[in-house]
């Protein structure tokens, strides 16, 4: 073994889930009941500084620098939160409690949190991502993506921009979140596809668009998607959160990497999402990120935080759609970075199998953001999954396997974390 870094064998591993399927997309073994492609038992990993170097039997694990005995305990990757707002300032207790007393979620909350944004200082919002990025990696998330939207204006969708970018891996530029109060909308989504876009580009790798009622139409957000698109941003939607919509078949049409909450979709909604992953071959192929669709990302935190229906996680994958589960932490909708609890609700609500829902936590938030596959291609490594190559984002359960993130729920079971081969919990 070449030796680029202090090496760690970590080994004794009850139950490693690798998430690293590489003859196919893995999603129709995994929901066939009881079969666990991707999973071993008594396995051992090897992490080289920041890169897996190996992974294979414990009994066969080679000698390293340094040896953690995981005592059986199960290992997974760690989590790739494809979706969060962790810009803000302020809280919305008041809307929470109003909605828990019967009163529906509406776009306009949005507004109350840009307030509170805009009001705050550049240290002020750096205190508060710093805190909110240490809680989900305190809870086993190693790769985070979050967005701006809560700026709404030139200088402050730019300020959101350069502070994420100082804190996590990806950002996305989401201006086209609200027309803020008073604005005019066709002059606003004006706004956002020239000199805003323009001041937040040299921060941000994807666009997003709010496309929904309330937010910004079809045609407003096809004119936000095309521009960001032709600046060179990858993009993605916000879609069929609060009633049916163009969001899905908008976010297919134009190649986003993934369409987010999907909780209203008809029959073709789903088949625009199944095609789009017709020509897909897998995560090894050489141009799998080329190749890849629309993934549809659920929500489970923020669905139970609004009273929404659950999205239809289960009749997606049926359908052949790459899913990924993400937390959406943000001030209205889903205060919350748990993915762990994201997984324990898509096990228990939405009928997912403990490996379908671990997948779609690593692996599919890692298609998600177009970083399933790479070995240091641009310094970036794989993330998502565990193989020889990726980056070395573990997390370990203070448990035997990862079902237990399911069979106890709420409880607290990460041990340990290593984010690009440091131990970070
Ligand atoms: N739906 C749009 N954006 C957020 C909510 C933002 C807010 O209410 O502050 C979401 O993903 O749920
Ligand atoms: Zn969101």
């Amino acid at each position: 073994m070449s030796k680029r870094g202090r090496t760690l064998l970590i080994d004794n591993i009850g139950e490693l889930s690798t998430q690293h399927l590489p003859d196919g997309d893995g999603q129709a073994v995994l929901g066939a009941g009881g079969s666990e492609a991707g999973v071993m038992r008594d396995a051992a990993v090897v992490l080289d500084g920041e890169r897996i170097a190996w992974v294979g039997p414990s009994s066969s694990a080679p000698e390293a620098d340094e040896r953690f005995d995981s005592a059986g305990r199960a290992v997974l990757p760690g989590w790739v939160d494809s979706h969060s707002h962790l810009v803000f300032a302020g809280d919305r207790t008041a809307e929470f409690e109003a909605r828990m007393a019967g009163e529906a979620y509406a776009a306009g909350g949005i507004g109350v949190t840009m307030g509170a944004t805009r009001a705050a200082s550049d240290d002020e919002l750096r205190r508060l991502l710093a805190a909110r990025v240490a809680e989900a990696v305190a809870g086993g998330t190693t790769y985070l993506e979050t967005k701006t939207g809560y700026g709404l204006d030139v200088a402050n969708e730019l300020r959101s921009a350069a502070l994420a970018a100082e804190f996590v891996d990806e950002v996305t530029y989401l201006g086209a979140h609200l027309v803020p109060a008073g604005a005019d909308a066709d002059e606003y989504t004006a706004l956002v596809c020239g000199d805003m876009l323009a001041a937040v580009r040299p921060y941000v790798r994807w666009a997003d668009v709010f496309c929904e009622t309330g937010a910004f139409s079809e045609e407003q957000s096809r004119r936000v998607l095309l521009a960001c698109r032709e600046a060179g941003l990858g993009v993605r939607v916000h879609g069929n959160q609060l009633g049916p919509g163009p969001g899905v078949r908008l976010a297919v049409e134009l190649g986003a990497a993934s369409v987010d909450h999907v909780n209203f979709l008809d029959d073709a909604d789903v088949e625009a999402l199944a095609g789009s992953w017709a020509g897909w071959t897998g995560p090894a192929s050489a141009d799998s990120a080329a190749m890849a669709g629309t993934v549809a990302t659920v929500l489970p935190a923020c669905d139970l935080s609004t009273r929404a229906p659950l999205a239809p996680a289960r009749r997606l994958i049926d359908a052949g759609v790459q899913i990924a589960i993400a937390s959406n932490c943000n001030p209205g909708t889903s205060y919350t970075s748990s993915v762990g609890f994201c997984v324990t609700t898509a096990v228990l609500q939405m009928g997912l199998s403990v490996q379908e829902a671990v997948r779609a936590a690593t692996f599919g938030g890692a298609l998600a953001l177009r970083r399933h596959v790479g070995n240091d291609v641009d310094g970036q490594r794989a993330v998502g999954s565990i193989a020889v190559g990726h980056r070395a984002d573990l997390h370990m359960l203070n448990a035997p396997s990862a079902t237990h993130l399911a069979y106890r729920p709420g409880m607290p079971l990460t041990h340990a974390v290593w984010r690009a081969g440091q131990r970070v919990v």
